[in-house]
């Protein structure tokens, strides 16, 4: 399917719209012809044959005409540019969706830039096509035909004159558009890459200030406006090797229509009315030849942003989303039965390697290891955020992959490491997961994630808006709003991933105790640091570069002797350290 086929999936909606575009449009591009005929009629029946009364009803037809193709014109434009916002909406719609089906795995690989500009940039070239360059090119194919025929009425010898230097413009044109195509490509590109550049400098704009960086970044972000200018100016260049050429043509059909047709004039084969009406005409057949050039610039603008486009739509996520008839919900016991993990870009690295371990609904797993060990990773194949590489992830006894991805994700919450909060009020971000939760369950949860104290105190306090991301926030805070978060879907599953790192010790064991009169239904993963955070589970899991090294209960490890009694050591080292440190100023 080629991108004007694929675009017209979109259009078509609009079929009855653009019936009655094209029928306004008819009128007021045939109306066109009216005038120019009306003038010859002056200069031959008014002026040469002195039929002065004729003067007022040609004027006024000529008047009324003007009028109503006015209105005409008006009426298929509105309706062009309906067709585009209507086409642009349902785009946007299908691509908004495509964005919430696709994985993490597109995420890791496309930047928000380069996804902003697919949303916005692209989209827009393509309404203006739609809207605005389908009908121009109309216009063109019409005034072309038409005048040729009109002319050919007057005089066939003149016409056939003009119409040979038409296949200059052709030639012209092909050239152009060739030469344009990939130029336009990559300032579509370029545009991308300005965009991403951009809206990382907004994102990290507190590490660039922390660092005093901004020198730096102003000279990154004049690197890749540099860019965008210069591919601009390749696509200028391009235009002003072509569009002289295109105008000189266009301008040699007055001189051909002045000398040839004086000519005729002279030697009786044409009236001098017949030339005024002529040269009437004559922009009909100039127009299209300067404006072929414009267009085509509009028309490979637009098929870069199709690609990009097309390209987003036609991405698939790794992970099949099937949709669940049901809810269903699970009981929550957690197997690994083998289960390997390598990214699909990174073969070599394997991340977690031959993982086994079982947690029976309710029970808690620990899970701490040095930075990079692939704590997060485990916990992510568990909602099929990624699938294992080899083994299986089971979930009440059923493959993990069986599941429709939604009915499964259901019943788990996960509090992420890196915590993300919308720009909503507090009481709506705690119930993102549930939406209308009363304000009662609401709080009840902020307060087992200890965030119901410092909620109260703020001017609004459910109501206050966060900033986007959570800012106005400090992170401990930002860690309990999104502990209470998971909390309120009342998960099955509950995952916290380094959940209380920003908090203090104390604030840590309020936690713990909260959660743990409610956590007796949940099978929880907890990822810590700390073996403070992790002592009381189930099973505590060490892990070391992808494996498992050591597992069992607090005791059953601390009785080894081995990796875990040596981090509890140093950990109660430290802790004794911080505790003693005041008192011994
Ligand atoms: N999207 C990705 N593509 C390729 N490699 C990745 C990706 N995400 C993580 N990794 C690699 O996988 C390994 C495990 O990462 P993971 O985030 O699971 O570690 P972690 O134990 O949770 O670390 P931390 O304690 O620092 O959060 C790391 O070596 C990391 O570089």
């Amino acid at each position: 399917m080629n991108n004007f086929q694929w675009i017209w999936q979109y259009v078509k909606a609009n079929r009855k719209k653009l019936v009655i575009a094209t029928i306004f449009f008819l009128i007021s591009t045939a109306l066109i012809l009216v005038n120019p005929y009306l003038m010859g009629q002056i200069v031959d029946k008014v002026i040469d044959n002195h039929q002065g009364r004729l003067l007022v009803p040609l004027l006024l037809i000529m008047i009324i005409v003007t009028l109503v193709r006015t209105v005409t014109r008006y009426i298929y434009q509105l309706l062009f540019e309906q067709t585009g916002q209507n086409t642009l909406f349902d785009l946007r719609e299908d691509m908004y969706r495509k964005l919430q089906e696709l994985d993490f795995d597109f995420f890791n690989h496309t930047r928000v830039g380069d996804i902003m500009t697919r949303m916005t940039g692209d989209t827009d070239a393509i309404r203006h096509f739609v809207s605005w360059v389908s009908y121009q090119v109309l216009e063109c194919v019409f005034y072309f035909v038409v005048s040729i025929v009109v002319m050919s009425m007057i005089n066939w010898k003149l016409t056939l004159a003009l119409v040979a230097v038409t296949p200059l413009i052709y030639i012209l044109t092909q050239k152009m558009a060739s030469a344009q195509h990939p130029v336009f490509f990559e300032i579509r590109q370029s545009f991308a890459r300005l965009n991403s550049m951009v809206e990382e400098n907004i994102s990290g704009n507190r590490v660039v200030k922390a660092f005093v960086r901004e020198d730096f970044e102003i000279q990154k972000f004049n690197h890749f406006n540099e860019d965008y200018k210069q591919r601009n100016m390749d696509a200028a260049n391009v235009s002003k090797r072509f569009l002289p050429w295109q105008d000189g043509v266009a301008n040699s059909l007055s001189v051909i229509a002045l000398v040839f047709g004086g000519y005729l004039v002279i030697k009786g084969e044409m009236t001098l009315g017949d030339l005024v009406v002529f040269n009437g005409y004559l922009w009909m057949l100039n127009q299209p030849m300067r404006m072929s050039g414009w267009l085509i610039n509009d028309v490979e603008r637009f098929l870069a942003s199709c690609v990009k486009i097309r390209q987003m739509l036609a991405s698939k996520p790794k992970i099949e989303v099937r949709n669940a008839q049901d809810q269903l919900r699970v009981k929550g016991k957690v197997v690994f039965d083998h289960v390997s993990f390598h990214f699909e870009d990174d073969p070599e690295h394997a991340v977690l390697t031959d993982i086994n371990f079982s947690a029976e609904p309710g029970q808690t797993v620990g899970i701490i290891g040095e930075t990079g060990s692939g704590k997060t990773t485990l916990v992510n194949l568990i909602g099929r955020f990624y699938d294992p590489t080899s083994g299986e992830v089971l979930i009440d006894d059923k493959n993990a992959r069986d599941y429709p991805i939604r009915q499964l994700r259901d019943n788990i919450s996960m509090v992420m490491q890196d915590v993300f909060l919308f720009s909503n009020t507090i009481a709506d971000n705690i119930s993102f997961g549930r939406p209308n939760l009363d304000q009662q369950y609401v709080q009840s949860m902020a307060r087992i994630a200890d965030a119901d104290s410092f909620i109260v105190k703020m001017p609004d306090g459910y109501d206050t808006v966060v900033g986007e991301r959570g800012v106005g926030l400090s992170g401990g805070q930002k860690q309990r709003i999104s502990l209470a978060r998971a909390l309120a879907k009342d998960p099955s599953i509950l995952i916290l991933d380094d959940t209380t790192s920003a908090v203090d010790m104390e604030t840590e064991t309020k936690i713990q105790q909260e959660l743990a009169k409610m956590t007796t239904k949940k099978t929880t993963f907890i990822i810590a640091n700390r073996i403070s955070s992790v002592r009381e589970a189930d099973l505590i899991m060490l892990m070391e570069k992808g494996h498992v090294v050591e597992h069992g209960t607090h005791d059953q490890l601390m009785a080894q002797h081995g990796k875990y009694y040596d981090v509890f050591q140093k950990q109660l080292g430290l802790e004794k350290g911080e505790q003693i440190g005041p008192q011994s100023v």
